[in-house]
């Protein structure tokens, strides 16, 4: 979190197309599990929580897959933290995740922002395609 401005948080939550970047964060701002967005822009949320009885804003950051052709250094710019999303039905979206790390990390040399990596899909173990280790 940038030091100079604690009330509010800033997210960019990136991943290959149709890993359910939407779905999570919507499931996360509403607690409601919608099926189907729209995907071909990058989508601005905003959402005002308490922590330790102080407010603050949220600001989440859904960056398309679709068009995306480049780094998206802007968003990452912009974030305190990123979300790196893969379906661990899509080993594509697992190698994807993965070189979106690795230019993160490059990437981190001049903004040191915290980042997770989170598989998402679990209900569809059954066609799991990213092993377990
Ligand atoms: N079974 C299952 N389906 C999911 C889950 N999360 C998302 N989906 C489905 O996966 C598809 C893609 O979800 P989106 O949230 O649109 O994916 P996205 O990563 O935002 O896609 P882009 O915006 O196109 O990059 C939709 O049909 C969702 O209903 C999940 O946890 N389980």
């Amino acid at each position: 979190m940038k030091t100079e401005d604690l009330s509010k948080v800033r997210i960019a939550v990136l991943g290959k197309v149709n890993v359910g970047k939407s779905a999570l964060t919507v499931r996360y701002l509403t607690r409601r599990f919608i099926g189907e967005y729209r995907s071909n822009a990058d989508l601005l949320y905003r959402q005002t929580v308490t922590i330790n009885n102080s407010p603050l804003e949220v600001e989440i950051i859904d960056v398309s897959g679709e068009t995306r052709d480049s780094f998206p250094s802007d968003q990452i710019c912009w974030a305190d933290g990123c979300i790196i999303v893969y379906s661990l039905i899509d080993k594509e979206s697992f190698d994807y995740a993965v070189s979106t790390l690795q230019n993160l990390q490059r990437h981190r040399a001049v903004n040191n922002v915290p980042v997770m990596l989170l598989a998402n899909k679990l209900d569809l173990e059954h066609l799991r395609q990213v092993r377990q280790k």
